[in-house]
């Protein structure tokens, strides 16, 4: 079964009375298991087709259904539900809290998700050793590398065992070293656990580790290959 569908997703943005083109007709389908890169130059509309995904934006018009549920059937709870338990998010700038130790970031994800303390501790544990991090557990984002603190974001984003994992330029601020440790993760974990990864990018060298490279030009997909392994 597809865990993502998108059916002829169209965005528009206004600004002042300029019309801008986020989406324009664009229909996919992500299998369960996919790796699956988003490429194509700024602007193309890689972040509006993954925001629309994870329910973080609505189109102008068309559906979008992730693991069977179609976004706009959902009430503004139910999609709330959906993108804490079901979609892990990682962003270009990571996005953790500056006061919160590695831990504590990805605990207090736990704590919204209504996990019982002794279990997320646990948790906490295991997902920080999964991603390398085990010893760094205390330290605050700031005593962190760049590529060590993506990997927190990463740690708070497979912590609630989502289905799929939808990365928005996630090796962007990352040396070429880090960048690729980063991938080797993405790929373990989707090779290990299953994980359906989105992701986007213009950095060729990310570009090739997906199976799948879907191409963007102008908000329209232009191209939909299977890459070689
Ligand atoms: N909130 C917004 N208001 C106005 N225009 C927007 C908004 N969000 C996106 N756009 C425009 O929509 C188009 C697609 O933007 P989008 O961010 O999806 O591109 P992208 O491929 O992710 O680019 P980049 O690689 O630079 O992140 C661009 O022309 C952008 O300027």
């Amino acid at each position: 079964m597809s865990t993502v569908v998108c059916r002829d997703l169209c965005r528009v943005f206004h600004q002042g009375d300029q019309e801008i083109t986020g989406l324009d007709k664009v229909s996919l389908d992500i299998e369960a298991g996919e790796f699956v890169c988003l490429a194509g130059p700024s602007g193309s509309g890689k972040t509006t087709l993954l925001n629309a995904i994870g329910g973080l934006d609505t189109p102008d018009s068309g559906q979008v259904t992730v693991g069977g549920q179609r976004l706009d059937t959902l009430s503004k709870g139910e999609l709330a539900d959906l993108r804490l338990n079901s979609i892990g998010f990682v962003f270009q700038a990571y996005n953790l809290v500056p006061v919160l130790s590695a831990r504590e970031n990805v605990e207090f994800v736990m704590e919204v998700q209504g996990v019982a303390v002794a279990q997320r501790r646990e948790r906490v544990n295991a997902v920080l050793a999964q991603v390398g991090l085990s010893g760094m557990e205390e330290r605050l984002p700031a005593e962190l590398s760049g590529g060590q603190q993506q990997r927190v974001a990463v740690a708070r984003a497979i912590a609630s065992e989502p289905a799929l994992v939808l990365a928005d330029e996630p090796t962007a601020n990352l040396d070429s070293h880090s960048a690729e440790q980063l991938m080797e993760l993405f790929v373990e974990l989707n090779r290990e656990q299953g994980i359906t990864f989105v992701i986007s990018t213009h950095d060729t060298r990310v570009m090739g580790y997906a199976r799948r490279l879907v191409k963007l030009r102008d908000g329209q997909l232009v191209a939909d290959e299977v890459q070689a392994s």
